[in-house]
């Protein structure tokens, strides 16, 4: 079993977080959170100080992805697997973890080059979550959603995941014909998928295919979807219901080429019954995305 409890946080950099907060805050109505980098503009949804932190930078790319353990002892158990499996790991200092709004934290890159950060104690805040449009987010023991990783070397990524951090399979989809390259779902708590790998050619950036947060009501997806169609976002997945983990979202296109997925009404998963199937349709209805650009994680470098 995988000690990974839940997807924590989400560090990214942009050329242009003004753009990045009409987005989080004005589209998608996030509340702004608090950090250590009075630069970076701090996303949060819950009584964590920030779920998404964006740093300025001289182009547009994800930092980290942050994985939650339950303790100190479970953080130790992942190094030494970490470790094990042939990878180098780097042990933050306090201060950095603390910078992380954690109290310890490791840190490793996946095969597919993506910068893993596990981390327990989260640090709270306890005042009110004062969103913009009064959304609420669906987090807790569920995380804060899931993240959709390009990998070039699809199943070295894929065996990591499962066999090193202890995934668990949560169904695919075929990208051709044999079935010979598929996205693969994963999970580590209720929330169907935490993770989803998608074979990609290599580029430096992104790194990223989509982030996806979870609200609490279809109205609230609702407004959203008129908020970021007004504000001149391009939206890259109209409405629609996904066949595997039941969710109603649309997606909407981030500086820097990649996507967030915004949705309600996710199903739970129940592992004494769950066994990990084929979908072979992304949507029962919905999820156009026929007229939206190709995400640049597809897009071959050079
Ligand atoms: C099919 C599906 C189920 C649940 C999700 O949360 C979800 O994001 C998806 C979409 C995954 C999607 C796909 O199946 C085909 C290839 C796609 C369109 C991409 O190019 C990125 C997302 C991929
Ligand atoms: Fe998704």
């Amino acid at each position: 079993m995988t000690e990974l409890r839940g997807l924590g946080y989400l560090r990214i950099q942009t050329q242009d977080v003004p753009r990045w907060r009409e987005l989080l805050i004005d589209g998608l109505g996030m509340a702004v959170g608090s950090g250590p980098d009075p630069t970076a503009l701090y996303a949060r949804v819950d009584e964590r100080r920030a779920r998404i932190a964006v740093l300025p930078g001289d182009s547009d790319k994800a930092l980290a992805v942050g994985w939650e353990v339950r303790d100190e002892f479970a953080l130790q158990r992942v190094r030494e697997t970490v470790e094990k499996s042939g990878r180098a790991v780097e042990v933050l200092s306090r201060k950095e973890a603390t910078h992380l709004d954690a109290e310890a934290a490791i840190a490793f890159e996946d095969p597919a080059g993506t910068r893993l950060e596990v981390f327990y104690g989260p640090v709270l805040d306890h005042s009110p979550v004062v969103t913009p449009f009064a959304g609420r987010w669906v987090t807790g023991g569920l995380g804060l959603g899931h993240v959709v990783l390009p990998a070039t070397n699809f199943d070295e990524t894929y065996e990591f995941y499962t066999q090193v951090l202890g995934f668990l399979p949560r169904g695919s989809i075929r990208l051709d014909e044999e079935g010979v390259s598929r996205v693969r779902f994963l999970g580590i708590n209720e929330r169907h998928h935490a993770l989803a790998l998608c074979p990609a050619p290599p580029t430096e950036e992104p790194g990223l295919v989509h982030l996806m947060t979870e609200v609490d009501s279809l109205d609230a997806v609702g407004q959203a979807l008129d908020r970021v169609n007004g504000m001149d976002f391009s939206i890259s997945s109209t409405l629609g219901r996904h066949t595997n983990d039941k969710m109603i979202s649309f997606y909407v296109r981030a500086p820097g080429g990649w996507d967030l997925e915004f949705g309600t009404e996710g199903m739970l998963v129940d592992e004494r019954h769950y066994t990990s199937e084929e979908i072979t349709a992304d949507a029962y209805w919905g999820h156009d995305q026929t007229g939206s650009e190709p995400l640049k994680a597809f897009i071959p470098a050079g």
